[in-house]
């Protein structure tokens, strides 16, 4: 492990170059991963193992769209890709990546196939940390583990093929093997993983709700289209609404901040907006700080967990979910949005 000083608090995380790809094959010679679901993690998680030169089946219902998916990325019915129980026998890593509400009815199948000595792999502490609600408890002998990437499948697999990773954390639910540690770090590094941090289950189910329901998702749309309906009702022009609170963002300023930090980015924008930005800020955390309070509150309730189980469960979810996106992809702001991507001069 290294020891890194993030901001003045010293964390040991792991690097592709102590525990490196040719060492993560060793410890998993002998193994076969089974991947179960192939929706946004599986095909990310499970491209990477196998192009990384890991022993990886899919398991998947026959018949469903994500099957013919599987077959197209050459996935291979009978050797390389199998229904869920089929999987789930031949696996003795079980990498559990159906949806988190998924999971709860295919979990007496899977545990079937929990013999000794396996290990049961999650991207989520969701379904061991709300047990309560999910009713998975893994049996005692077998390895329980995590590796959860800090973004989308999509950009595990496309940061893996630009020969970058995506940083992951990891966690040990369960050692009963006691090969629990090298297994989950030789995974998180087979994966595609820039660097891996430790947690627990918990802590990484908590913080994960927390920053999709927060900043990386609903208070960024939240925010965006406070600003935008504002600047609109002033009688400002969509072009003009969208450019101010969306395109600017993404194409000039949030890549500065990702290559060298928000001062930096500040640094490169005019005295008169780093006057503003350095006054408003404040008001904004102080503003939006009592909502966070209450998000936290109600994923560590349950509330949240509840919240989606209830709602993905249902047969109609997709269609239902859909509807909800639509309403977002038809607002003004992102129809608006549609245009000016099209105006890129690269599109
Ligand atoms: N989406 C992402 O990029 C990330 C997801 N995670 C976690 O990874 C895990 C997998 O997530 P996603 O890939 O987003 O899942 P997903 O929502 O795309 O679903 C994965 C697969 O599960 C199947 N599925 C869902 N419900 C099912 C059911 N009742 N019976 C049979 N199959 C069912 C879907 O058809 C799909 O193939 C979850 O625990 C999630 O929280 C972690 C990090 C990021
Ligand atoms: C992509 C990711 O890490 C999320 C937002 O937490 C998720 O898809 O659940
Ligand atoms: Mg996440
Ligand atoms: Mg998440």
């Amino acid at each position: 492990m290294a020891t890194i000083n993030f901001g003045g608090v010293k964390e040991d995380v792991v690097t592709r170059e102590e525990f490196p790809m040719e060492k993560a094959r060793e410890v998993l010679k002998d193994e076969t991963i089974a991947i179960i679901g192939y929706g946004v993690q599986g095909p990310g998680q499970s491209l990477n193992l196998r192009d990384n030169g890991f022993n990886v089946i899919i398991g998947q219902r026959k018949d469903s769209k994500t099957w013919d998916k599987a077959v197209a990325d050459g996935w291979v019915p009978g050797e390389t890709l199998f229904e869920i129980e089929e999987a789930a026998k031949r696996g003795t890593i079980i990498q559990f990546l159906l949806s988190d509400a998924g999971q709860i009815s295919l979990w007496p199948a899977i545990k079937q196939q929990l013999t000794a000595g396996k290990a049961l792999y999650f991207s989520h502490g969701f379904g061991v940390t709300y047990n309560d609600q999910t009713g998975i408890v893994p049996p005692k002998d077998v390895d329980v583990i995590l590796v959860a990437p800090k973004g989308s499948g999509t950009s595990l697999r496309r940061l893996f093929l630009a020969g970058q990773g995506l940083n992951s954390s990891f966690a040990i639910f369960q050692d009963a093997t006691g090969r629990a540690r090298e297994r989950v770090i030789a995974l998180g590094i087979g994966v595609g993983s820039g660097y891996l941090f430790e947690t627990d289950f918990k802590k990484e189910v908590f913080s994960d709700l927390t920053g999709e329901r927060g900043t990386l998702m609903g208070a960024i749309q939240g925010i965006f289209a406070a600003q935008y309906e504002t600047l609109r009702s002033k009688g400002h022009s969509p072009s003009e609404a969208f450019n101010e609170t969306v395109e600017e963002l993404t194409q000039s300023l949030m890549p500065l901040v990702a290559e060298n930090g928000m001062d930096w980015m500040y640094a490169n924008c005019s005295t008169t907006a780093q006057r503003g930005a350095l006054d408003w800020w404040k008001k904004f955390r102080d503003a939006t700080k009592p909502v966070f309070e209450e998000l936290y509150n109600s994923v560590a309730e349950g509330k949240e967990a509840a919240r989606s189980i209830e709602s993905n469960s249902q047969p109609d979810y997709r269609e239902k979910l859909n509807e909800e996106l639509k309403e977002l992809r038809e607002s003004e702001m992102w129809q608006a949005g549609s245009a000016v991507r099209k105006l890129r001069p690269n599109a």
